[in-house]
Parts: structure tokens; C-alpha cells; sequence
């Protein structure tokens, strides 16, 4: 299947400033995406060059298909009901739908109860799945999130983070904005972190969140090995056995995704 997203060399210069450093990232079909980097790193101009809302000043753009897109600071009408609202992106997007694709975003989101619920009388966990059903109408093989949980309680984050697995099942892709890095690592395929307008790492969160040792309780206490990985580990068990001790707990420690974020981005 063709990539949702390829950006390739990617550049853009405001004046002197130049926003973006020739940029390349991929986002295959149906892949959960996270894009991370302090303010001003570049990652809207990159989000809003996809959009085609800003003109890069070199290198290419290439979309699997359309798009859909949810900012972070949305405002629906207070005064439109879920489907009502729904009708008036459908007009926006020209989208064929119909009452088939209002019904059956409602359900995808879990909305489909209170679909004539006014958005004003709406918690704000309901308005941003309404507002992620709003960026899927017209089937885009892409979404483009701006920080889709920020304002989320634990419970409304964990139903959001539900349903990107089930758009990923779908096949839509998502490029995910965030600065929860702890979301990204739970949620993301992949992760890209980005910093004056490169793309300083990416890879799984497995990938950028390294070893960091192993270490072990013992009768006597916690043992730690520093440099130990997880294939030594029975290893050290054995070793520790063997010398007598009581073994109740091994731990192999991973240095954290947001270790790994605070170097490459120089926050340490
Ligand atoms: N319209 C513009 N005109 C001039 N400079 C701009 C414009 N838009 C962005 N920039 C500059 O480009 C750089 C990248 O900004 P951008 O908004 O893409 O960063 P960001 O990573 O999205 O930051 P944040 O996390 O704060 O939203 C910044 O130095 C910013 O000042």
C-alpha cells in the first residue's frame, strides 16, 4: 500500500529564519505516528505544509490520499447538535456521506447516543472525539492531531488512545503532535523528535528508549549491574542462586523516552 505521507528534503525559510532544514519522514498506511521537539522546532510548519496551508520553500510533499485535520485549539458552535455538526463539515469537505457516514463516525467515536446533544452541553473528552470524528469525514487516509489529549482527564486520554489504535486498525494513519511524551511512548508506532527544523532522531519508543541496566532484589537488598541487559539476565540470576542468595524481584531498567528526547533536543 502506498505511504499515507512521504516528505522528502523538506525546506522552509521565513526571511533569515529557516523553519525547516530539509525534513524527510515517512507515514505508512494505518501508521500511528508521533512527532515531537520543543516550540519552535518546526513541527507546524511541517503539519501545516502537508495541509498545504504553507508553501515549502524546496523538496516534496507526497500524500497517500486525503486528509483530515484537528488543531488543538478547536471551537465548535455551542449551539449544534453532534450530528448537526457533522452535517456542516460534510458541506465544508464535499463529502457524499451522508446520514450512513454521520452514523457511523458517531459510533466509531462513541457518540452515537447523544447524537442530538448540543455541543455546549458536551464534556470536553465528548467534543474531542466529536472532533475526531469531524476530521475523519471524507475517509482521509491521514490524520493530522495537534495535541488530541492535553485537555483530557486520564480516563477521556485512555479513550482517545483507544480509538487511534482503532483508526490504525482501519488503515488511517495519524501524525500525532504532542508534548505527553509518556502518551506517545503508549500509543505510537513511531516517533519522530524534531529540533531547529531537523529531524534529530526517530524510530519505535522501544528503539529511542535505550537499556539502562538491571537490577535485582535480593534477601540482602537491591543489586543493580549497570551495563547488564535483559539477555544476562538469567544469567545473573543463576549467579546470585548459585551464591546463596533469596532472589524476589529482576527489573530491566529502560532509560525513558523522554531521557532520550531531553539529549537529542539539549534540554540537559
Ligand atoms: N509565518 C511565519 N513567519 C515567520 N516565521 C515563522 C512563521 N511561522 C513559523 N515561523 C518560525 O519558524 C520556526 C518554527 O515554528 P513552528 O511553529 O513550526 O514550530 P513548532 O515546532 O510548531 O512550535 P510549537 O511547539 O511552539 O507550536 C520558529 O522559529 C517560528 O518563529
Amino acid at each position: 500500500m502506498a505511504d499515507a505521507l512521504a516528505v522528502h528534503q523538506l525546506r522552509k525559510r521565513y526571511g533569515a529564519n529557516e523553519a525547516l532544514k530539509g525534513v524527510d519522514l515517512r507515514i505508512g498506511a494505518g501508521e500511528l505516528v508521533g512527532l515531537l521537539g520543543p516550540n519552535g522546532a518546526g513541527k507546524s510548519t511541517l503539519v501545516k505544509i502537508a495541509c498545504g496551508l504553507v508553501r515549502p520553500t524546496s523538496g516534496t510533499v507526497r500524500l497517500g490520499g486525503a486528509i483530515g485535520y484537528l488543531a488543538e485549539l478547536f471551537r465548535f458552535p455551542d449551539w449544534l447538535s453532534a450530528d448537526e455538526l457533522l452535517v456542516l463539515h460534510q458541506k465544508l469537505a464535499r463529502s457524499p456521506g451522508g446520514t450512513g457516514e454521520r452514523r457511523e463516525l458517531l459510533e466509531l467515536v462513541g457518540l452515537a447516543e447523544v447524537a442530538d446533544r448540543r455541543v455546549g452541553a458536551m464534556s470536553k473528552g465528548m467534543q474531542q472525539r466529536l472532533g475526531i470524528a469531524q476530521a475523519m469525514i471524507g475517509d482521509p487516509k491521514l490524520l493530522l492531531l495537534d495535541e488530541p489529549t492535553s485537555a483530557l482527564d486520564p480516563a477521556g486520554r485512555r479513550t482517545v488512545r483507544e480509538l487511534l489504535e482503532n483508526l490504525r486498525e482501519r488503515g488511517v494513519a495519524v501524525l500525532l503532535n504532542s508534548h505527553l511524551l509518556s502518551e506517545v511512548e503508549l500509543v505510537c508506532d513511531r516517533v519522530a523528535i524534531i529540533a531547529r527544523g531537523e529531524v534529530v532522531a526517530a524510530g519505535s519508543p522501544d528503539e529511542l528508549s535505550r537499556a539502562g541496566g538491571v537490577e535485582v532484589t535480593t534477601g540482602r537488598g537491591v543489586r543493580s549491574f549497570g551495563q547488564a541487559t535483559r539477555e544476562e539476565v538469567p544469567q545473573i540470576v543463576r549467579e546470585l542462586v548459585e551464591a546463596g542468595e533469596d532472589v524476589y524481584e529482576v527489573r530491566v531498567v529502560r532509560s525513558s523516552l523522554e531521557d532520550t528526547y531531553l539529549e537529542v533536543v539539549g534540554g540537559k
